[in-house]
């Protein structure tokens, strides 16, 4: 049996594009967290997951505990990550993550934090016996797996020009349709998720109705985060709801939700109101959530996104995948778990196509809009020590960034803004 000599946690930021959203924009770094444990075979595996201050303390601690444990005993870390979760964590900053991600509690912090720890250990337990991460989980039932491509209303550049990439501004339906246009051409996406809540939804109307006319038969999805009314959703479904895959969050809450499915009959996804195992029976016996996106992160990694499937298969309710901004450890640890899961069948969100940078040495290159599901040992990616170097070396330059704040981003620009409460309409 394995045992683990070492776990190391590195904070890093990584350059992101000012992408919009319901609650403002992104700055143009963000923090991500890098778990590398060591083995007593010589063998180090990686998991990544997010990296403000709160997830880090906690990965920490984790770390510190781990050395003398067997590699295989992954059940147990979300007790021990409790056990060193000491201090308060429900200060609610300005920013609140929980208006894109739902509520935040303890539990999802943990679990965010353990997956990064899971996945590190799968891909050194994956090294060690020569298999595949998708072989420790029972199995691929898929070579490939699809991904939507995820457009975004965004600015050109950042207010103070860093972080500079090379995509146009997308503020009206014509320059979301290019962005579509560029992620095809690249990707060869087949099918859409528009982040909402931007813009009023007659503005986000009419751009899902070009994408619909340029891009005949893609499925579809546009996602507001809940900034919508009950009255506002209603009113989205019965203009787009036929040209939509799914509506998005639409509107914050089960009770909302339950309303619009009721008075719209429109299939309804949710990463904000069903986002722990806790929120799922009265989500589910109210008919508020037809599709669940899972998040490998704040489910608690490959196992826990196992066991949501089975609930969601055993109550006829779909699943498909949640992302935020992420690196290639994550997108490989994403692609694994999908791979195995035989009801997955909408294509999986990922922010990766917006992401310049990575920590891996052979970034994944989506063909035909999919991830090929790797057959090499663990995770199938390698560390690339220079640049997880580069990125350490701006978080440990950069405190002003060490924690995502898309309410100060966009102050950059409108002085007077403050997070706006949901429904923003
Ligand atoms: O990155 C963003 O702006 C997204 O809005 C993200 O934070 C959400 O969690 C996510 O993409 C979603 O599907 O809601
Ligand atoms: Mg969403």
């Amino acid at each position: 049996m394995s045992r683990i000599v070492r776990a190391t946690v590195t904070p890093i930021l990584i350059s992101d594009p000012p992408l919009l959203n319901v609650l403002g924009v992104h700055q143009p770094y963000t923090p991500r967290t890098i778990v590398e444990i060591e083995t007593d075979d010589g063998v180090t595996g990686i998991g990544e997951t997010y990296g403000d201050t709160d997830y880090l303390d906690v990965a920490r601690k984790l770390a510190d505990v781990l050395p003398g444990r067997d590699l295989t005993s992954m059940n147990g870390l979300y007790a021990l990550a409790s056990a060193t979760l000491t201090g308060a964590t429900d200060e609610v900053k300005e920013f609140d993550p929980a208006g894109l991600r739902g509520t935040r509690n303890n539990e999802k912090l943990i679990r965010s934090v353990v997956s990064a720890f899971e996945v590190a250990s799968l891909d050194a337990l994956g090294k060690t016996t020569g298999l595949p991460v998708h072989c420790l989980l029972g199995g691929k039932v898929r070579d490939r797996v699809d991904y939507s491509g995820y457009l975004f209303y965004r600015w050109a550049e950042h207010p103070d020009g860093e972080a500079p990439d090379d995509w146009d501004a997308a503020l009206d339906p014509d320059g979301v349709v290019r962005q579509a246009q560029r992620f095809a051409d690249d990707y060869g996406f087949t099918s859409f998720k528009l982040k909402g809540g931007v813009f009023a939804p007659e503005e986000e109307i009419a751009a899902v109705k070009a994408l619909a006319k340029a891009f005949p038969g893609y499925p579809l999805r546009l996602d507001p985060n809940g900034g919508w009314s009950v009255e506002a959703s209603v009113r989205v479904a019965e203009e787009v709801g036929d040209l939509l895959e799914y509506m998005e969050d639409p509107t914050a809450g089960v009770a909302g939700m339950a309303e619009v499915r009721e008075r719209t009959g429109a299939v309804l996804a949710t990463n904000m109101c069903v986002t722990t195992f806790g929120e799922v029976p009265e989500a589910f016996a109210k008919d508020a959530v037809q599709v669940v996106l899972s998040d490998h992160h704040y489910w608690g990694g490959l196992h826990a996104t196992r066991e949501l499937a089975a609930l969601c298969r055993t109550y006829g309710v779909g699943l498909s995948m949640h992302s935020n901004t992420h690196l290639g450890i994550s997108l490989a640890a994403m692609t694994h778990v999908a791979s195995v899961i035989p009801d997955l069948s909408y294509a999986c969100d990922s922010h990766r196509p917006w992401q310049t940078e990575d920590v891996i040495t052979e970034p994944h290159r989506f063909t035909g809009g999919a991830i090929e599901v790797s057959d090499a040992p663990g995770l199938g990616v390698e560390l690339d020590r220079d640049a997880l170097g580069a990125l350490h070396e701006r978080w440990l330059a950069r405190p002003d960034m060490r924690d995502r704040d898309d309410v100060a981003a966009m102050r950059k620009v409108h002085p007077d803004w403050v997070q706006p409460s949901l429904p923003r309409w």
